[in-house]
């Protein structure tokens, strides 16, 4: 079995960050384990309150799992601040590394600041050039590049730019376009077109906790990039189809619909 590690923020809804990626880790029959970086009181309304872990904390939680474990794919999402990513570097870089899909969460759904603002520059500094896989939705792409992204042709271009500054490979998501949700792999070589039609939902809280987690798992399990990225957005298109509600707000994704439906738990 491949044991994998997210790197994140905790959502006490359940719907994103270290749970969201826990839930699909083991929808992939993979082992998954947590370095929490932040605790944040969120719901399907909004986030509430953030608490950013001890940076020592986070180093010894990032050596207790290699120090004792294999890890075969690393998933970093929310990294709040500064001191946060600056540890998470110096702590990694201690150890070989298995394939590290970075998703550079920002601001949540709900309009929550999800990195200081001034964390930005350690972000692209520090995690950019670990990452196999960076996975930034168009908001989180223009914030970095400083231009506006609104079509495939500036997708490409951002894909191109983001590469440059240092990941193996680059998926500029396109869940924020106006028409499609359409999602650009950019390998170094050659584009991936990841076509998809939107789907009319409101329930898409985690997206792309979800999709950067299953890309781990299936980086993990030594699927190739191309076709890595491939299932994993087959599973977040699936997700999202079987999205619910579960409070007031905007619902979570279904990691487990197939399973509860044959387990008679669902009668749609
Ligand atoms: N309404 C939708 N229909 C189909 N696919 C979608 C929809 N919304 C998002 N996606 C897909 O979900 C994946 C995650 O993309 P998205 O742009 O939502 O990420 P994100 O904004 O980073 O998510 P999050 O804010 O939850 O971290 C992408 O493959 C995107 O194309
Ligand atoms: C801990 C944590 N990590 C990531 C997100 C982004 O997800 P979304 O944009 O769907 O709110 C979140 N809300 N909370």
């Amino acid at each position: 079995m491949k044991h994998c590690l997210t790197i994140a923020g905790s959502d006490s809804s359940g719907g994103a960050g270290i749970q969201a990626d826990l839930k699909t880790f083991s929808a992939h029959g993979t082992f998954g384990m947590s370095v929490i970086t932040a605790v944040t009181a969120q719901n399907t309304q909004g986030v509430f309150d953030v608490q950013d872990i001890d940076p020592s904390v986070i180093a010894h939680q990032i050596e207790a799992i290699f120090d004792d474990i294999s890890v075969h794919g690393i998933k970093i999402g929310m990294v709040s601040q500064t001191e946060t990513i600056d540890i998470i570097t110096k702590t990694l870089k201690k150890y070989p590394l298995p394939p590290l899909v970075l998703d550079p969460v920002m601001i949540s759904k709900s309009g929550y600041d999800l990195l200081k603002p001034d964390a930005k520059k350690a972000l692209i500094e520090n995690l950019l050039p670990m990452a196999t896989l960076i996975t930034p939705n168009l908001p989180e792409a223009e914030e970095i590049l400083g231009y506006k992204i609104e079509d495939l042709e500036t997708m490409k271009k951002a894909a191109i730019d983001l590469h440059n500054l240092g990941p193996k490979y680059v998926l500029v998501k396109g869940g924020h376009l106006s028409e499609t949700a359409t999602d650009v792999l950019y390998d170094s070589v050659n584009f991936h077109l990841l076509h998809q039609e939107k789907i009319e939902t409101p329930h898409t809280h985690g997206t792309g906790c979800t999709l950067s987690s299953a890309i781990t798992a299936n980086l993990a399990k030594g699927i190739s990039i191309d076709e890595a990225v491939k299932v994993a957005k087959a599973y977040i298109t699936n997700a999202i189809v079987h999205g619910f509600s579960i409070g007031h707000g905007v619902g979570p994704t279904h990691h487990f619909y197939e399973l509860y439906k044959k387990a008679g738990m669902i009668n749609d």
